[in-house]
């Protein structure tokens, strides 16, 4: 059975005292945890050591937002996998729309990306997502199909299956216009289906497919009722520790 996962993307936001106070609220509203989904918060690099003693003992698992592509050197202001693994965190997000736009990530730089994190035992969350442009002419699923093409279908199954996928909407990303629950679906479906024709049917029903963009507390529930949603990505939303509790009981 795959996994419901709810992970937060704090992006830039927070300093490290208003970090520390969020994943303090966070922790004490899950202090009595039962749901079954996995709960993830991805905190700004300089936060990753402080926030992972906070969380120590709640079901919060911890993430980075990126990751160098190098393992270590003469890489003025990288962080390397190696280092964020050492930090207790878990998980990094790799390929976010807003790594691939406003840093020139290429397909090429991000397969790297996975295979060093894979190679630290940190399981990589795997943004993928079609813009506005895209959407109006048709070629969401054409744009889906090669980013997935160019990058993680690219690794072994073995590894593939350590990765966990998030479908984000360009055009949903902070604009509070969130994909329809048929929209998300019929992508989801649509990777899924990707999935089971390069892998197999297994690796394809196991494959945890996060939601993201725009992602609140009223609409997570008709999101994550959908079969092929398996939970979501949280930007915005997971600034609020009421909001992103409500999203993790969604
Ligand atoms: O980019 C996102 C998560 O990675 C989604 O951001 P918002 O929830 O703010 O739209």
């Amino acid at each position: 059975m795959r996994k419901m996962i709810v992970a937060g993307n704090w992006k830039m936001n927070t300093t490290l005292p208003e970090g520390q106070k969020l994943a303090e609220e966070l922790t004490s509203l899950l202090s009595n945890y039962t749901g079954e989904k996995d709960i993830i918060i991805a905190p700004p690099f300089t936060h990753l050591h402080a926030i992972g003693n906070v969380i120590a003992k709640s079901p919060i698992h911890l993430s980075a937002q990126n990751c160098a592509s190098e393992e270590s050197g003469a890489y003025t202001g990288e962080v390397a996998p190696s280092m964020i693994a050492s930090t207790g965190a878990q998980y990094v997000i790799l390929g976010h729309s807003e790594r691939r736009e406003y840093f020139e990530e290429s397909d090429e730089i991000l397969l790297r990306k996975t295979q060093l994190t894979l190679k630290n035992k940190l399981k990589p969350i795997f943004c993928i997502g079609e813009q506005l442009t895209q959407r109006e002419s048709e070629q969401h699923e054409a744009t889906v199909k090669k980013q997935l093409e160019e990058t993680v279908f690219k690794l072994s199954k073995s590894d593939f299956q350590q990765i966990i996928l998030a479908y984000e909407p360009v055009w949903a990303i902070g604009t509070g216009k969130v994909a329809t629950p048929e929209q998300a679906q019929e992508m989801h479906a649509f990777i899924r289906k990707l999935i089971r024709d390069k892998f197999d049917e297994s690796t394809a029903e196991n494959m945890s497919i996060l939601y993201g963009g725009s992602c609140k507390p009223a609409n997570a529930a008709e999101l994550f009722g959908q079969q092929d949603v398996d939970g979501g990505l949280i930007g915005g939303a997971s600034l609020k520790a009421d909001d992103f509790y409500a999203i993790i009981n969604a």
